[in-house]
């Protein structure tokens, strides 16, 4: 219905048929009106002649009244009325009626003169029986003769009045003329009626026939004049006589009679008109209000329709009811799309888009929460463990499975901290760590060590993930865990079996051969040597066949227990595996780049496994010695297959047994001597502090002028059968024994005893010395009071001491370094970055340093005079020392040309070969005192 009628028709029907009711409405009720108006205006045309009749009446009456006055004064001026016998008149014996004592009868004299007088017709009657006849009397007969003895009509009203004893006073047709009479009764002395007075006159009708002629009720309508006997006596002109009478007698429907009774008179007025006419008339004066009304009301519906369309369809965009129809639609939750289409920016496009949006919202919430559902259901049933947290990592809510593999309640959880309930044991940091990180990564995932509500270790897989709202802030934290310790160890178990030995537990061979290629790959990238060592048991085949190989077994166990033990905690990385039988492999890595030095840490590993294994063993019942022969082979030997690293190793094994067993051989013969010198050497150094083979040379520290400033202290080994060793070939295989340290303490005691010899000369007093100090010996924990007691012990001036630090030493541990020179620098202790250039020192761990001096490394020194680019560098490294305050020396000088050029860039304080070599104290001593005095 909505679809067939538009609400604008609606509208519009309505008003239309109100429009079209109103002229028929209008019309009825104008020509209702107009009927009424008419029918108004017959009666008014009525009375109009009415009244017309009424004041002839007056006037004649009056006149009447008058002359029955005058004709009775002037009877009674003759005397009594009375009956005097009888008398004969126009052959008709009546009464004698007398005057006094004149006869009346056939007497006009009174009758004419007053007709004379006031006009009209007079009369005397006298009563003879019930007769009234004329006796005297100025009516005419139609021949003109006086009208006696004729009597008074006894069916008139006149008669029965006078009969009465009652005069009349009315309108009498005389001889068909209406005359205006009065009769009076006439009484003799005895007051019995004894005739009667008549006076009068034929009224004018002339003016009322004339009004009546000339009245016109409408076109057709007409009025006519009826007397006592409903005889047409005047009708209107143009109506013929007969159609009046005929009218007035049929009165038909059609047609519409308005009568007035004339008073007295017993006439009629009767205007009559035909309603058809009178209708017509109506519907005529209706026409213009019609035609009004309809403009006025089309005009209207149109302004109604333009203000409707304005106001109200145009913003709505559509049929409001169609609108409303849609929105009742959407209340009741029908939001299916029915093809409706809007203008853009209307409320019809406005309610289509809502429903558009309704229904794509309500699409979305229902898939979410079937998503929802799901997700509940998965949440509950799932056989991971859930935890919801806020934000701060309050946990929120947990699942089923939680409880289930932490032991803990829902109630328990809610609320408090995951690490609280053991989660991530094995890391106390690690949720403060997950919040710093998700605001970047927002994910984690990976194994922990969790504790269950009885405080037992599980091994649990963990995800961790951020929830973020809309502002990509952090709302949430959802943690999805299992327990993985069943898997683990089952995955364990199988890793074992395949990687490791049954009866050892050491890696198994093909474990080895997988850590030897990592091993070889990491070697390659850092540029640091590996080993290996092969060990085979002596004898072990005799100890199997005299006491069993379950013997046999046991000895294998603990000579892997041993071996795993001794290199546990060492300096160096070191793997162990069983080859089989009664082999064993140590793989060595991170040993020294240098290969004599990385065979050397290898041979120190060798000789302590060979002292470890060589330790009695009880093996049940039996006590029972075992040696060991070690091969070793060096990553660094040219291979590049790991099989053939264990071949070499094999084979350097094979020489060890072939020496006697219970002892190490290196596959390579040039580094087995190598090894074996070093060897001697360390013995050999060992026993040199002891017996004083250490001497300090010094070498001069001069400034621009060439003035000595100082000396740089170098030690050296004097040997009793090689002589002189340079520090070169020592002094990292002390720092690698560790004999650097007590060495170093005797450089530092020596040291400041020069210096303290040198205060007391006046010449030589200011005189530094710097010491080269090694890191091993400068990260001692007791290095700073080593200093402060060797600067109290000799009462040395501490500023005379410089120690030279290299700055790869110094950035190994940035922050101790720092605290340790700074101590010293409280001390009074200056300091001198040696080698400088060499390393990369970042400028902002320099500034920290609290050092006195830069030493330019000689490298940059020996070539800077034809080196442009080792100038640009020395040039650098003098500016950078300014800018931070610091003072340069450059060593290595070996040339004037070179002073020359350090001194054009403005280094002031120079060491090398140009201004000595490092010499001894008394070589020195005398140096100083030629070049001072
Ligand atoms: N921990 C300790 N280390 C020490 C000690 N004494 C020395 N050393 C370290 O040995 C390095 C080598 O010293 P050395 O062989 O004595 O060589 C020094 C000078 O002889 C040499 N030099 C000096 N001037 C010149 C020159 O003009 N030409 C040239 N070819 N060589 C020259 O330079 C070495 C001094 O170097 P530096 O120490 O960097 O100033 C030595 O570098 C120390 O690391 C010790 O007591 N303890």
């Amino acid at each position: 219905m909505i679809n067939k009628i538009s609400t604008i028709w609606r509208f519009i029907l309505p008003v239309l048929i109100l429009l079209a009711a109103a002229p028929f409405v209008l019309i009825t009720q104008q020509t209702s009106q107009q009927l009424e108006s008419i029918q108004a205006d017959a009666d008014e045309q009525a009375k109009t002649l009415v009244s017309l009749l009424s004041v002839t009446d007056e006037l004649v009456t009056d006149k009447a009244d008058l002359s029955m006055r005058l004709l009775k004064e002037q009877s009674q001026a003759l005397g009594e009325p009375a009956i005097d016998g009888q008398v004969n008149t126009q052959d008709r014996v009546v009464p004698n009626l007398i005057f006094g004592s004149t006869p009346i009868t056939n007497f006009f004299k009174l009758v004419d003169d007053l007709s004379s007088l006031v006009g009209g017709t007079a009369t005397i009657f006298v009563k003879d029986g019930d007769d009234f006849v004329r006796v005297s009397t100025n009516v005419l007969r139609v021949n003109m003769s006086r009208a006696t003895a004729t009597i008074l009509n006894p069916n008139t009203k006149a008669f029965a009045a006078l009969s009465l004893g009652k005069s009349f006073h009315g309108v009498v047709d005389i001889l068909d003329e209406p005359y205006i009479t009065r009769y009076d009764p006439m009484y003799d002395a005895n007051g019995t009626v004894i005739g009667a007075y008549y006076v009068g006159y034929k009224v004018d009708m002339k003016v009322i026939r004339d009004a009546v002629r000339n009245t016109r009720q409408l076109k057709s309508g007409f009025a006519m004049v009826l007397d006592g006997k409903n005889k047409v006596r005047f009708h209107s002109a143009h109506v013929p006589f007969s159609q009046a009478e005929r009218l007035f007698h049929e009165q038909p429907e059609g047609w519409k009679f308005v009568t007035e009774e004339i008073p007295n008179w017993g006439f009629k007025v009767v205007v009559a008109y035909p309603l058809s006419e009178a209708r017509a008339i109506g519907l005529a004066h209706s026409w213009f209000i019609i035609i009004t009304a309809v403009v006025l009301g089309t005009i209207l519906l149109v302004i109604i329709l333009w203000q409707l369309r304005r106001l109200v369809v145009n913003p709505i965009g559509g049929d409001p009811a169609l609108a409303i129809d849609v929105v009742k639609r959407i209340a009741a939750g029908d939001l299916e799309n029915d093809g409706l289409e809007a203008k853009p920016n209307t409320l019809m496009s406005n309610v289509l888009n809502m429903r558009q949006k309704l229904r794509e919202g309500i699409a979305a919430l229902r898939e979410s929460s079937e998503r929802m559902v799901l997700s509940a259901s998965v949440f509950e049933h799932a056989h991971d463990g859930i935890l919801i947290t806020d934000v701060d990592l309050n946990i929120l809510n947990v699942n089923p499975a939680f409880c289930k593999i932490t032991g803990y309640s829902r109630e328990a959880a809610l609320g408090t901290h995951p690490k609280n309930i053991g989660f991530v044991d094995n890391d106390p940091q690690f949720f403060e760590k997950i919040q710093q990180e998700s605001e970047y990564a927002g994910e984690w995932r990976g194994e922990a060590k969790n504790l269950n509500n009885k405080g037992e270790s599980y091994d649990a897989w963990i995800d961790i993930f951020a929830v973020r709202d809309d502002a990509q802030k952090i709302t949430n934290y959802v943690c999805l865990f299992s327990d993985i310790t069943e898997r683990k160890q089952a995955a364990d178990e199988i890793e074992h079996l395949a990687f490791y030995d049954s009866l050892t537990h050491l890696a198994n061979r093909r474990m080895l051969i997988d850590r030897l290629k990592r091993a070889f790959f990491s070697s390659k990238r850092t540029g640091k040597d590996g080993a290996l060592l092969f060990l085979d048991l002596d004898h072990f085949k005799t100890l199997n066949d005299s006491l069993g190989h379950a013997v046999g077994d046991l000895l294998l166990q603990q000579v892997a227990s041993r071996l795993t033990e001794c290199l546990r905690g060492g300096d160096t990385v070191a793997r162990v595996a069983r080859l089989g039988g009664d082999e064993f492999v140590v793989m060595l890595e991170d040993l020294s780049s240098h290969p004599i030095e990385a065979a050397a840490q290898a041979e120190a590993v060798g000789q302590k496994i060979l002292a470890t294994l060589n330790q009695p063993y009880q093996l049940a019942t039996h006590e029972y010695h075992s040696t060991v022969s070690i091969g070793v082979a060096l990553f660094g030997d040219h291979v590049d297959a790991q099989d053939d690293l264990v071949k070499h190793a094999d084979i350097a094994m094979y020489q060890a047994k072939r020496a006697g067993r219970n002892t190490m051989r290196f596959f390579d013969p040039l580094m087995q001597e190598a090894i074996d010198t070093r060897a001697d050497l360390e013995r050999e150094l060992r026993k040199a502090l002891d017996r004083q083979q250490f001497q300090l040379y010094y070498q001069i520290q001069v400034d621009q002028l060439n003035r000595p400033l100082g000396a740089e202290a170098l030690i050296r080994w004097i040997h009793p059968e090689r002589g002189m060793i340079p520090p070169f070939n020592f002094i990292s295989l002390a720092e690698e024994t560790g004999l650097i340290l007590p060495i170093g303490e005797w450089v530092l005691d020596t040291a400041c005893a020069q210096i303290k010899a040198w205060q007391t000369n006046e010449l030589t007093r200011d005189l530094t010395i710097s010491i080269n100090v090694s890191a091993k010996q400068f990260y001692q924990n007791n290095f700073v009071n080593q200093v402060q007691a060797a600067v109290y012990r000799h009462g040395i001036n501490p500023s005379l001491l410089k120690l030279e630090l290299t700055e790869s030493m110094l950035l190994e541990n940035i922050e101790d370094t720092i605290v340790t020179m700074t101590a010293l620098k409280e001390i009074g202790i200056r300091f001198s970055l040696d080698d400088f250039g060499t390393g990369y020192s970042s400028l902002q761990y320099l500034k920290r340093l609290p050092l006195t001096q830069l030493k330019i490394d000689q490298s940059f020194v020996r070539d800077i005079v034809c080196d442009s680019s080792d100038k640009a560098i020395v040039r650098t490294i003098i500016a950078m020392a300014k800018s931070m305050e610091l003072e340069v020396i450059a060593e290595g000088v070996e040339t004037r040309d070179q002073q020359e050029l350090l001194l054009k860039i403005h280094c002031k304080q120079f060491q090398g070969y140009l201004f000595g070599k490092p010499i001894t104290i008394d070589e020195l001593d005398a140096s100083l005192k030629a070049s001072l005095r």
